[in-house]
């Protein structure tokens, strides 16, 4: 959970880390299209947009799993599920999804300032990768790590931490930019600074109710100091 206090003046950074989901790219509409998909081919009735909104940004076994529990689906029926899910995710990535305004910018001025910048989603890593790649993203990070290739996903510090080595930056020199509580809690819990959208996905709660040392419209209102 959330520390009672968290340092309210941010340390000048030398190091970024982006999420990508509900932060960088608003992917609901790949997420409904995949579900909707899924969930005809094991003849159940499908989700509606708005518990997709709520679930997302846990990873895609608790997509799965929650959304499977939603439809009276058997918990039996999970592997297969999680399989087409794959095989959904590969061939329509990024096709019913859109960079948010000022993320471009954003991403454009934080890059000027020459420090390191990694992405770190809960998205599994190769469909990460190429969503990043398919909207002219992924040439502004240094490193993009998915929900898979650490032993524990956010909100766990586990990410953080191994991607402020792998970026060979501090954890308190280091600000995370998300847009949901599983980013905040795994950056106060590493020791990052928080950066908070408010446009995201963050389980149906104001994102200001989220402890963060900044909040922010776009991408490109971070204030740097
Ligand atoms: O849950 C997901 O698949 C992605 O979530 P994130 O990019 O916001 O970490
Ligand atoms: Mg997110």
């Amino acid at each position: 959970m959330f520390p009672n206090s968290i340092p309210s003046h941010q340390t000048a950074p030398q190091a970024f880390i982006i999420d990508l989901d509900g932060t960088m790219v608003d992917t609901l509409g790949d997420f409904v299209a995949v579900l909707e998909r899924v969930l005809s081919e094991l003849g159940l009735p499908t989700v509606d947009r708005a518990f997709v909104e709520l679930t997302v940004g846990r990873g895609s076994e608790h997509l799965i799993r929650t959304c499977l529990a939603q439809v009276g689906g058997d918990a039996g029926l999970y592997e297969r599920a999680w399989a087409l899910y794959q095989q959904q995710y590969r061939a329509l990535n990024g096709q019913f999804a859109e960079v948010y305004p000022g993320v471009r910018e954003g991403l454009e001025r934080l890059r000027g300032l020459g420090l390191p910048m990694a992405c770190l989603t809960n998205k599994p890593a190769a469909f990460a990768r190429e969503l990043l790649a398919l909207k002219g993203l992924a040439g502004f990070f240094d490193k993009v790590f998915g929900g898979d290739d650490f032993e524990r996903k956010k909100p766990d510090p586990l990410p953080l931490l191994m991607t402020c080595e792998a970026l060979g930056v501090a954890p308190a020199r280091t600000w995370m930019i998300g847009d949901s509580s599983n980013d905040a809690q795994a950056a106060h819990a590493a020791g990052c600074s928080v950066v908070l959208v408010s446009y995201g996905y963050n389980h149906g709660e104001p994102i200001r109710n989220v402890p963060a040392q900044q909040y922010v419209d776009r991408l490109d209102q971070i204030s740097l100091n």
